[in-house]
Order: C-alpha cells, then sequence, then structure tokens
C-alpha cells in the first residue's frame, strides 16, 4: 500500500520556483530575445515603467538600456545590471529558458562613502581570524552595521540538515537565537537546492500581497515561469507564515557556499519591514563569499594538521604489525595508536575466527551480531561508519554505552574480517528553537510552529560523530593491512612453490 506522504514532505515539495507571482518591491518583465518583445509582466510593471511597457510590443523610450540587454544576452555573459539615472530605476536582467528576465527596482541613494573603508577593515579583520567561530563572528557584525538589520545570525547545516545559530549580532529589538537548533524541514529540500544557485534572497515585508504575472502562463512555453533565478520571486506562504510566527517582518538569506555545498546561511531579520538596496545586497554576497573562502581555507589547514597526525600514527601501526609474523597481533601490541587513529574508546579485531579486543568495547557475542549485521548489509563499502548504531541495528541498544558509534572497516571479502572502533553514546542536551517535532496541518495545509522558545531534547544513543579525517584515517590502515596480508600470501607462495 502506498504510504501517503506526510505533511513534511508535501511541504517540501512545493514548487516554490514557479510561484506565478513576485514581491511588490520592484516589478519584472520577459523580453522574448529573438525580436526584443515584451511578452509577459507583472501586473505592477507600468507603475515603474509608464507607457514605456506594453505587453506584445517591445519596450519604448528605452532603447539604449535595450540595446544593452541584446547585447549582454548574446555575450554569454553572466546577470546584467543596467542603470536607468533619468527614471531612478536599476534594471537586472538574467536568462531563463531562453527567455530574458528582467527585474526593475527604484535605485536607491549613492551607497554610504564609508563603506569600501569598512570593507577594507572588515577584510583585514577576517584575515586575522585563526578559526571558523571568529570568521562567522566578525562577519554577522560587519552585515549588521552594514544593512541595519535588527538581529544577523550564522546558521550552519549539520549532515542532516538541521542547523545551529553558531554566531550572532544584534541590537537586543529580537531575541537571540544563539546556539539554537532548527530542524532540517524548517528549510525543506527544494528551498535548499535553490538557494545553492540563487544565494541572496531578500523580504523586506512578510507581509506583502504577492503581484501575479501576465499573462499566468509564459505564451512561449505555455509553462508558469522559472523564477528560481530571479531576486524578486514571490515566498512560499508557509514561510511567510514562519516568519511571522517568528515576529521577523523583514529577512535577508545569504548563502555560505564552499566547495559548491551549502555550508550555511547568515541570516539576517528585522521586527518591522527593512529593505536593501540591489547594491548593498551584493556587496553582502560578497562579504559573505569572502568568508566562505576563509572558512574552506581554515578547515582545510585543520584537516591537513590532523591527517599529518593522523599519518604517523598509521605509520607506527604499519611498523609494529610488520615487525610480527601475525599482523593482528602487531597491531593489537600498539593497541593505544589504534584507538588513537580514530579517537575510539575500544576496538576489535575480529578474523579468522578470532575476536581480540582492545579498550572498551561489547562483549564477543554482541561483536559477532554487529559483524553479522555488517555482513548482511550486502554493502560493498569497505568502510561503514555511523554514530547512532542502534537506529540501524535496534539490539544495539543493549551495548550503547560501549558502542553507540561504530567505524568498521572490512579485511577481506571473501570471509568475515574486519577491524571495528567503537564509542560510546554521549548523554546531550540539545537546545532547539521551538519543539521541531510541532507543525500544524489544517485543511490538508502545513502550518509552522507558533513558539521559538528554547526547548530542550534529551539525546540518548548517539556517540560523538566520526570526522571525515578520522574515516579517512581508517580508510588508510584498512589499505596498510590488505598490502600486508597480499604480501605475506605472496611471500608464502613463494616458499612452497
Ligand atoms: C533562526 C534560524 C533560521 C531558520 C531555521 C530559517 C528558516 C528558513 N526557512 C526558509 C525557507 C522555507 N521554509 C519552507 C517551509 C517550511 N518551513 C517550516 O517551518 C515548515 C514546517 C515548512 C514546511 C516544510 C519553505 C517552503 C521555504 C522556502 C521559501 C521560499 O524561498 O519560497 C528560509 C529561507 C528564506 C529566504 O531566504 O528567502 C529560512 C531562512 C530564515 N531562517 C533562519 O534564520
Amino acid at each position: 500500500m502506498v504510504q501517503p506522504e506526510s505533511d513534511l514532505e508535501g511541504c517540501a515539495r512545493e514548487p516554490i520556483h514557479i510561484p506565478g507571482a513576485i514581491q511588490p518591491h520592484g516589478a519584472l518583465f520577459v523580453l522574448r530575445p529573438s525580436d526584443m518583445t515584451v511578452i509577459q509582466a507583472s501586473a505592477n510593471a507600468s507603475d515603474l515603467l509608464g507607457s514605456s511597457l506594453t505587453l506584445g510590443k517591445g519596450l519604448t523610450d528605452l532603447e539604449p538600456a535595450v540595446e544593452r540587454i541584446r547585447g549582454w544576452y548574446e555575450s554569454g555573459e553572466p546577470a546584467l545590471q543596467v542603470a536607468i539615472p533619468d527614471r531612478g530605476l536599476i534594471l537586472i536582467a538574467h536568462r531563463s529558458n531562453g527567455l530574458i528576465i528582467v527585474e526593475v527596482e527604484e535605485a536607491e541613494e549613492a551607497t554610504a562613502s564609508g563603506i569600501f573603508s569598512g570593507l577594507r577593515s572588515f577584510i583585514e579583520r577576517l584575515a586575522a581570524q585563526a578559526d571558523t567561530p571568529g570568521s562567522l563572528n566578525e562577519t554577522v557584525r560587519f552585515v549588521q552595521e552594514l544593512t541595519g538589520f535588527d538581529r544577523v545570525l550564522a546558521y550552519r547545516f549539520d549532515d542532516a540538515w538541521n542547523g545551529q545559530v553558531v554566531a550572532e549580532a544584534g541590537n537586543g529589538r529580537l531575541p537571540s537565537y544563539l546556539d539554537l537548533r532548527f530542524p532540517a524541514s524548517d528549510i525543506p529540500a527544494q528551498a535548499r537546492a535553490l538557494y545553492a544557485t540563487n544565494r541572496v534572497r531578500l523580504i523586506p515585508d512578510a507581509s506583502y500581497e504577492p503581484v501575479p504575472l501576465e499573462p499566468a502562463l509564459n505564451p512561449e512555453t505555455n509553462q508558469p515561469l522559472d523564477l528560481s533565478a530571479a531576486q524578486l520571486r514571490s515566498v512560499s506562504p508557509v514561510h511567510l507564515e514562519y516568519m511571522r510566527n517568528m515576529g521577523t517582518a523583514a529577512s535577508m538569506s545569504i548563502s555560505i557556499m564552499i566547495d559548491g555545498n551549502l555550508w550555511g546561511l547568515i541570516s539576517c531579520h528585522s521586527a518591522r519591514p527593512h529593505k536593501v538596496s540591489s547594491t548593498l545586497r551584493d556587496l553582502c554576497d560578497f562579504v559573505v563569499q569572502s568568508l566562505a573562502m576563509r572558512i574552506a581555507a581554515q578547515e582545510r589547514a585543520a584537516e591537513a594538521s590532523q591527517r599529518v597526525d593522523l599519518s604517523q600514527v598509521t605509520g607506527r601501526l604499519l611498523a609494529s604489525m610488520s615487525s610480527r609474523s601475525d599482523w593482528v597481533e602487531g597491531l593489537a601490541e600498539a593497541r593505544d595508536d589504534l584507538l588513537r587513529q580514530v579517537g575510539a574508546t575500544g576496538a576489535a579485531i575480529m578474523t579468522d575466527a578470532r575476536c581480540i579486543c582492545l579498550g572498551s568495547t561489547p562483549a564477543e557475542p554482541q561483536l559477532q551480531a554487529i559483524v553479522h549485521w555488517l555482513e548482511q548489509r550486502g554493502d560493498a563499502e569497505e568502510v561503514f561508519a555511523t554514530a547512532s548504531l542502534s537506529a540501524q541495528l535496534p539490539s544495539a541498544t543493549d551495548f550503547a554505552d560501549t558502542a553507540s558509534g561504530i567505524l568498521a572497516v572490512r579485511l577481506s571479502k571473501l570471509y568475515p574480517s574486519w577491524l571495528i572502533w567503537v564509542r560510546p553514546e554521549v548523554h546531550r542536551t540539545v537546545t532547539w528553537g521551538g519543539d521541531p517535532h510541532k507543525h500544524v496541518a489544517e485543511n490538508g495545509r502545513i502550518h509552522p510552529r507558533k513558539s521559538f522558545d528554547a526547548w530542550q531534547e534529551q539525546v540518548r544513543l548517539q556517540a560523538l560523530p566520526w570526522t571525515a579525517a578520522e574515516i579517512a584515517a581508517a580508510r588508510d590502515l584498512r589499505a596498510a593491512i590488505v598490502g600486508i596480508v597480499l604480501r605475506r600470501a605472496e611471500e608464502l607462495a613463494e616458499l612452497t612453490s
């Protein structure tokens, strides 16, 4: 029987890229590149462009701008900005499915003269930060000064797309969210995918009335217009409700992109409507991508130094295994290094009917049950890591105090042979922004939770997660062991031939 999708799954399928409307702090029209005819426009387009814009015709009295756009379209260059000083307007053009989408905003006053000296001192302060928390704190402080939002926070995603507020700057008008966690469903998958390409999104007033596009369907494609890359795209009603519940009338989010992945957001909020000019939005994007490069450099440096330490440990383990005719005994003799290799509290070498336990491990029958479970998973992967084994193997709750987390490497494809590191569960108290399981489903629609007050959850049956460097070190040691076993087999074959 097909299970009905949960309300949250339904919410995560909302096609937010084709709302058929825009926010009212600007206007939008669509040009057919072949003849630069206006084929679609927002209902408020004439408020900004007057009689220059008529559906089904070319723009009039804006020829220089039209020619700039035509030249840009054929150039293949990314998005184009064109100022129309005599109208006090700025046009921002981008391509979408073979069409030209042009967004129009009123040009704001020239940016404050001190902005560039402020930018220079920010870049200097950022470069002086020794770690990621310092970089994040500098950035939220600068963006708050730059934009005047009441609260600016740095929001970092974890592997399950839950997020935590890891830095914050504010003027006290909004409550602090520092250290609070929020569930993945607050920013569903299709939104995260969109934010990985459209990095800066402004909602100046969450109580706006959407402005429809006319005609509703694009006459060229007879499909809704794809507004994924548009700055004025109207926002999902469920998120606007979320903002009102949160007491934030205005927001701006800027994606922190690292190696092409959405690492987190710089998220700005104000209790009252608040607009930021297109120029300042571009500047904030530059600031946040500078932060992203800094974080990437800091994370790479930290990983590199951890790998150097771990490679020295691997070298000592290799020496110990090579010094004995039985590599298993050599490995067991270097117990402290074996545990230090991945920051484990226990390890078990399960091979050729032997079970050698080092440090704090489950009992042998329980280790055999883990090996049986690993073997029947049918996963050809050589390395398996989890911080919560009982989530996949319920019987593991019996030994959560020694092995909530396991990091297992397969030593043979021919018969059950594993090296398994273990970590105990860590009792943790996690503080959420509101009860993460609380949302209301009414009339087939989902409504966000209304409270974001600190809500504590006792986390059980979870160990500290394995880092990428630890998993890589486990993989390196596995390769060293397989190399020794192969060499020994070749030596034996030579002796007996
Ligand atoms: C305090 C930490 C924090 C959180 C947790 C947060 C949430 C957040 N949600 C965002 C977007 C969405 N949430 C949802 C959906 C939900 N939010 C919920 O709470 C629930 C239950 C749903 C239905 C799945 C949707 C559809 C969207 C896409 C809106 C759009 O761009 O059209 C967005 C992106 C809004 C934007 O950037 O335009 C945010 C950022 C704001 N923000 C924060 O600052």
